[in-house]
């Protein structure tokens, strides 16, 4: 039976992914790794680490990540380093970041996913914005979290920005509006711009806006509750075993 590990256990993506484990009858979660212990879903003999140094290699088959922006690199090189599988939700990870350690999943034979996404709307609108894109090069995203968001733009945000640069078959239009007020424009992802929203209420949404002469697209997902990237996660789970390489994007394993 694979053995999970939860890093960040505590947080509002770790207490759903626990529990989603834990309602998984071919799996097990044995070990959970947060700086402090907190009511959680965590099965009474699983370990309990507050720090990475205390982690033991072989407590687990799959380390499960959704922590922060700040610990995710040095997470997912210590799972790759001590034989985990790597099945990463955390964001923050850069380009640069993700072919390093691809290359170091490469070095130790270890394969591994990160997605950025793992609800399927949101796979399905990145997957659209890509093809949009090559018939509309003018797209802006608008990206709207939950307040406790500590990352922005978000994770999907910066790589639909991305696919979508990618994607362009021509240049966009400039547009000749300047800021009079710092931001007012959004920030610049590979010249798409993006553009990010933080209010209570709101848990995970993405919109991507398309503009032609005389015409426009918009393309919207919406992530009511967090319920919507269980799916992806079990998904992931389930295919870890057979993964030989460390893959980004739910998409690549579907
Ligand atoms: N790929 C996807 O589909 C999704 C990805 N996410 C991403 O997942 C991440 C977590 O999101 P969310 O659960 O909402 O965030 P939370 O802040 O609720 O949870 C993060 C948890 O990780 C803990 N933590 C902090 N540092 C470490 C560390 N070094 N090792 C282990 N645990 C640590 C935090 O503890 P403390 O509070 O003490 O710092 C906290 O309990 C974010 O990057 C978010 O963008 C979120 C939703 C979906
Ligand atoms: O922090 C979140 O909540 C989410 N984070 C991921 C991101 O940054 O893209 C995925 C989803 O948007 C929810």
């Amino acid at each position: 039976m694979p053995k999970v590990l939860i890093a960040g256990y505590t947080g509002a993506m770790g207490r759903y992914a626990t529990a989603l484990v834990n309602g998984m009858a071919d799996f097990e979660v044995t070990a959970g790794l947060a700086p402090y212990d907190a009511p959680t879903e965590l099965p009474a003999g699983a370990k309990r680490y507050y720090s990475l140094a205390e982690v033991e290699a072989g407590v687990a088959d799959i380390w499960l990540d959704f922590t922060v922006p700040g610990a995710v690199k040095e997470n997912v090189t210590y799972a790759l380093t001590h034989g985990f599988t790597p099945i990463v939700g955390t964001t923050g990870l850069s380009p640069a970041d993700v072919a390093e350690l691809q290359d170091l999943a490469k070095q130790n034979g270890q394969g591994g996913l990160i997605a950025p996404n793992f609800g399927m709307s949101a796979v399905l609108l990145m997957k659209f914005a890509k093809e949009a894109a090559t018939y509309f090069p003018d797209a802006e995203v608008i990206e709207m979290h939950h307040e406790d968001k500590k990352d922005a733009p978000s994770g999907t945000a910066l790589t639909t920005a991305q696919m979508i640069a990618a994607a362009r078959t021509s240049h966009p239009r400039p547009h000749s509006s300047q800021e009079s007020v710092p931001g007012a424009l959004g920030a610049q992802v590979d010249g798409v711009a993006v553009h990010a929203v933080r209010l209570p209420g709101y848990v995970a949404h993405e919109q991507v806006l398309f503009g032609g002469p005389g015409e426009a697209l918009t393309i919207r997902q919406d992530s009511f509750d967090r319920s919507s990237f269980m799916s992806g996660v079990k998904v992931a789970l389930e295919k870890a075993a057979d993964l030989n390489e460390l893959v980004f994007g739910l998409e690549t394993i579907l």
